[in-house]
């Protein structure tokens, strides 16, 4: 199995990830908090939606990443193998996003006199307590949610980035620079806009029992999300989200076929 995909995921992810992170914190209030975390599990995250999509399309094709510019593959592959990286990174991300948005949802002013110590003292100690509350299952809270999120849209997100790159390249050769930051910008852009109504879903289970309500699904949540504050709870954070889109997935696929191409 094809294992550059993997290390040029996890490279590129991190890259993008640094770039994204005042953004992805600005829509929760909490600036700069938990950057060290994320670059830690986007190793694993990152490196598996690009492995798995890669390898997919090698079974679906029977083409190597190299190959795949002179034989590029239908675009239906390309969804099936975006959804299947997407499927697949969903579950190894949901522990990490589910900590990531606990400690981002930690707003209190820090030591103030005689303010209780935070919930969460950092995330070892987060995913520890949670563990002991709710055992390994509650580790994955939100995570259904999150794989509806993350199937489609990565499939989306192929598909966006495959098209406007062979829209502008001439047939079997590679992309420019300018042509993949682009792509990559409007692949994550696109992606972003889809994921956001199931975004603002998953982010309220993965509190739910803390702040806000505990809902009996997501059926329940993106009922009683509607009915309290209207339709438009669904496009919550789809101004942030879209502008941190662009760089970030502009930066993820440069540096993504930067890597491979220079290791051959
Ligand atoms: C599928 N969904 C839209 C959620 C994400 C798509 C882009 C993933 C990228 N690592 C980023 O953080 O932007």
């Amino acid at each position: 199995m094809p294992v550059e995909e993997f290390v040029a995921g996890w490279i590129s992810g991190a890259l993008g990830l640094v770039l994204g992170h005042p953004f992805d914190t600005v829509k929760l209030l909490g600036f700069f908090k938990g950057m060290s975390f994320p670059i830690a599990s986007i190793a694993v995250v990152n490196s598996v939606l690009f492995g798995v999509y890669s390898n997919a399309l090698l079974a679906l094709t029977a083409t190597s990443h190299q190959e795949r510019r002179a034989q590029p593959p239908s675009y239906t592959h390309v969804f099936i193998a975006g959804c299947t990286g997407g499927f697949l990174q969903a579950y190894c991300l949901a522990p990490f996003d589910l900590i990531k948005v606990r400690l981002q949802n930690q707003t209190e002013p820090r030591a103030k006199l005689g303010s209780p110590p935070p919930r969460y003292r950092g995330p070892v100690h987060c995913a520890a307590s949670i563990f002991q509350a709710e055992g390994p299952r509650g580790l994955f809270r939100g995570a259904w949610a999150l794989t509806l999120r993350d199937t489609p849209t990565m499939g989306i997100y192929f598909v966006t980035y495959e098209w406007l790159c062979r829209q502008s390249t001439p047939d079997g050769q590679n992309p420019s620079s300018a042509t993949v930051l682009v792509a990559g910008g409007f692949a994550g852009l696109t992606s972003w806009v889809t994921a956001t109504p199931l975004d603002v879903i998953k982010s309220r289970m993965q509190m739910a029992g803390l702040k806000q309500r505990v809902y009996r699904g997501l059926l329940d949540c993106m009922v009683s999300s509607a009915r309290q504050e209207g339709l438009g709870v669904f496009f919550r954070g789809l101004t942030i989200n879209s502008a941190r889109a662009f760089p970030v997935n502009a930066v993820t696929f440069l540096s993504y076929e930067y890597l491979l191409h220079s290791w051959g």
